[in-house]
């Protein structure tokens, strides 16, 4: 369970004041698949980042298992996987191979195993022929691909994925929806793509820094479309 208790986040403004990117928010994150909306500049990713503690709340607090991300922010990291919307800011590699490698490296102590492991995630991706190629000879397909195996070979209670088809032709945009939607963990995920967004349970939508609709995907898309035609 994922818990913001008013969590909130602000910084500096332009005028030497502060600026609120998230006003206090409280939720409990429960669904398997939540997706979140929401114009360009909402807070969606700022919501996302507090769920691993890479965004800290400057009031308020939010927790995963109970682990808060403040003060338990290593294990927090360790059960909850971000991929990001650019696969090459988190391949740190210079093949798949190597950085699904390195992602098992806490889990697997033997080499011979750890390679057989890694293998053995890339091939259940699809991408096992691509192991040693550079990352920067794949298609963004292929490295979005990459980037949820490497994040997902370790398994962790949760997936947070910020804008993983933006990126994406239509082909690979189906082929990442059906591998997030196979994945056992909890998964959030933000999206500007509405059909995407309601492949989930449960969808907010932020604006201004706000959730201003929380529920039924559906509704969640009516309601975005009125807010953006107002
Ligand atoms: N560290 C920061 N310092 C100052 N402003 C920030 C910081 N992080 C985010 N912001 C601002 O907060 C607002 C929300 O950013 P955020 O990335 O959460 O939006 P978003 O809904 O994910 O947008 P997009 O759809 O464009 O990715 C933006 O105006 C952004 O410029």
């Amino acid at each position: 369970m994922i818990r913001f208790t008013d969590a909130s986040v602000t910084a500096p403004g332009e005028d030497g004041g502060s600026r609120t990117i998230l006003h206090p928010t409280t939720l409990e994150l429960g669904e398997h698949r939540i997706s979140v909306i929401g114009a360009n500049g909402s807070g969606k990713s700022t919501l996302l980042k507090l769920i691993n503690g890479l965004t800290l709340p400057t009031s308020g607090g939010v927790s995963v298992n109970g682990l808060d991300t403040a003060r338990r922010g290593r294990e927090v990291r360790r059960k909850v996987g971000f991929v990001f919307t650019d696969p090459l800011s988190q391949l740190v590699m210079p093949t798949g191979r190597e950085d699904v490698e390195l992602s098992l490296r806490g889990r697997i102590r033997r080499a011979d195993e750890r390679r057989a492991a890694g293998m053995r995630v890339l091939e259940s991706y699809g991408i096992g022929h691509l192991a040693d190629r550079s990352i920067y000879d794949l298609s963004g397909g292929e490295r979005q691909l990459l980037a949820i195996a490497v994040v997902a070979a370790v398994e962790p209670a949760v997936l947070v994925a910020d804008e993983p088809t933006t990126l994406l032709d239509l082909r690979n945009e189906q082929t990442i929806r059906a591998v997030l939607r196979a994945l056992p963990q909890q998964v959030l995920f933000t999206t500007h793509n509405l059909s995407f967004a309601q492949d989930s349970d449960r969808t907010l939508v932020l604006d201004g820094g706000r959730v201003e609709f929380d529920g039924d995907p559906a509704e969640a898309v009516a309601f975005y479309q009125e807010l953006c035609l107002r």
